[in-house]
């Protein structure tokens, strides 16, 4: 497989990549990483600036002599840079056909143009960073809310990699001590002594799991971007109240009961993160309903049903109908804003107080979708109940397979102490129970990895990185 050529046998080549957005800017950066870094960048810039000194170059074809671009050079030698091995970055002039060019010229001078990822994918084989410190960087790239850069950062500085690879050795000390027979050591000891103690220890360390496991979950839903769904009965003001949280015209408003049909997705800015609201079709008694009105009612329940949060909507003074409280009741723990719009018409002043819904408790927002009046209070409640949603405090960026990993050592875990609660001495399964824990946890930081999972992730960086 290409992607992993300088693994393995045989020696290791030298790759670049533009390190800066395809597309104009005053400033691009090319980077190369490899034992032959130095002498291929030389062939273009001629004698190389010494380490970490940024001296200005004239970037020449490596054939003809030709003055493709002019620029500034830097050399990071192996092993402090960012891929551990000899780095040299070229910055040129941003536009297309000078990248291109210099790509081009590297090329010739005998580079490799790296796959997605690759550089960083060198850094963790060279022992320079870890896995999860990897996917932090690829999580830092993608953040676009200062909540999901900081849990980025927070796992780039291996925050995350350094508690679970801390779990791992602790479960490696506690198999040690089940394998050497220490917490049975004689027939005369009593097996329950020994049996309380590994519960103990069990017990303490499913805990730090969880601890971990609530840290990760809440980075990964951080990553997700969170759904809110506009649910209610028809000409509650669903639609205008889309455009206006919104500020945009996604969907159609007329006074037609039955206006909105089909699932409408527009992008929210709450406290500089980025969520998609959704626009549902009005839902009346379902006897009531004609063909395209019940096509309309499944596609909002299947929208609502994988929604984060839900906004009932219905005009003030109204209730919102079997249908809809049914809907907005559904998973009790999701958060439920009940909105009574138009409130200009009856001059009633804006703000947040709660209501029964079903015989619970929920917060009410008098807003006007015309006016705008209370809509700074729909956002704050977004904002409050969304991060509750995510749970944890100081989020860890995490993946899916992250939390895969976790779910399996939890499992792996439980079964452990299970096995401890059962009066039965099962040492070895016991330890073979932990060893599997161990192994998932090991998969997270790349104590334990293959080929095959370096490939999955890697791939899906950007190239460059
Ligand atoms: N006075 C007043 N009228 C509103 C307000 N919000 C919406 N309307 C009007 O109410 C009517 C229905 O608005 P829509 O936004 O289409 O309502 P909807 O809930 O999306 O309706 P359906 O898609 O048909 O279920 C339109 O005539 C709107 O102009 C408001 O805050 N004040
Ligand atoms: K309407
Ligand atoms: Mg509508």
């Amino acid at each position: 497989m290409a992607h992993h050529a300088q693994r393995g046998e045989g020696r290791v080549d030298s790759i670049f990549a533009a390190a800066t957005p395809p597309g104009r800017g005053g400033v691009a950066v090319i980077r190369l990483s490899g034992p032959e870094a130095r002498a291929i960048a030389g062939r273009l810039t001629g004698a190389l600036p010494p380490p970490r000194q940024a001296q200005l170059r004239a970037f020449r074809d490596p054939a003809g002599g030709e003055v493709l671009d002019r620029g500034i050079v830097l050399l990071f030698p192996a092993p402090a840079s960012y891929t551990g091995e000899d780095v040299v970055e070229l910055q040129g002039h941003g536009g297309p056909a000078v990248v291109r060019s210099l790509l081009d010229a590297l090329r010739r001078a005998g580079g490799r143009l790296a796959q997605p990822g690759e550089f960083t994918e060198r850094a963790f084989l060279n022992g320079r960073m870890d896995l999860s410190q990897a996917e932090g960087v690829a999580a830092l790239i993608e953040a676009d809310s200062e909540a999901a850069r900081r849990a980025a950062m927070r796992s780039v500085e291996g925050a995350f990699g350094q508690r679970v690879a801390e779990l791992g050795a602790a479960l490696a000390d506690r198999r040690a001590r089940l394998e050497a027979g220490l917490d049975f050591p004689d027939e005369e000891e009593p097996a329950e002594a020994g049996q309380a103690a590994l519960a103990d220890d069990l017990d303490r360390l499913r805990e730090q799991l969880g601890e971990i496991r609530a840290r990760a979950g809440a980075g990964w839903r951080l990553s997700q971007g969170q759904r809110v769904a506009l649910v209610g009965p028809p000409n509650a003001g669903k639609s205008s109240l889309l455009n206006a949280l919104t500020e945009s015209e996604a969907a159609i408003v007329a006074a037609t009961p039955g206006t909105t049909r089909d699932v409408i997705r527009e992008t929210a800015r709450v406290a500089g993160q980025a969520l998609e609201l959704l626009d549902t079709a009005g839902l009346r008694p379902a006897a009531e309903q004609e063909e395209v009105e019940r096509e309309g009612a499944r596609r909002a329940r299947a929208s609502a049903e994988g929604a984060d949060a839900l906004l009932l909507v219905v005009e003030e003074g109204a209730a919102p109908g079997p249908e809809a409280e049914e809907m907005a009741l559904s998973r009790p723990e999701r958060p439920v804003l009940l909105i009574r719009n138009k409130i200009d018409r009856s001059g009633r002043p804006p703000g947040l107080g709660e209501e029964p819904l079903g015989g619970r408790p929920v917060t009410a927002a008098a807003v006007s979708a015309h006016t705008g009046a209370g809509l700074e209070a729909v956002r704050e409640w977004l904002e409050a109940s969304l991060q509750a949603a995510a749970g944890a405090e100081e989020p860890w960026a995490a993946r899916e397979r992250h939390l895969e990993a976790l779910a399996d050592a939890e499992q792996a875990l439980g079964e452990a102490r299970r096995l401890a609660g059962d009066g039965e001495a099962l040492e070895d399964l016991v330890a073979d129970a932990l060893r599997r824990a161990q192994q998932r946890l090991g998969a997270i930081t790349g104590a334990v990895s293959s080929e095959d999972l370096l490939d999955r992730i890697f791939s899906s960086f950007c190239i460059g990185k």
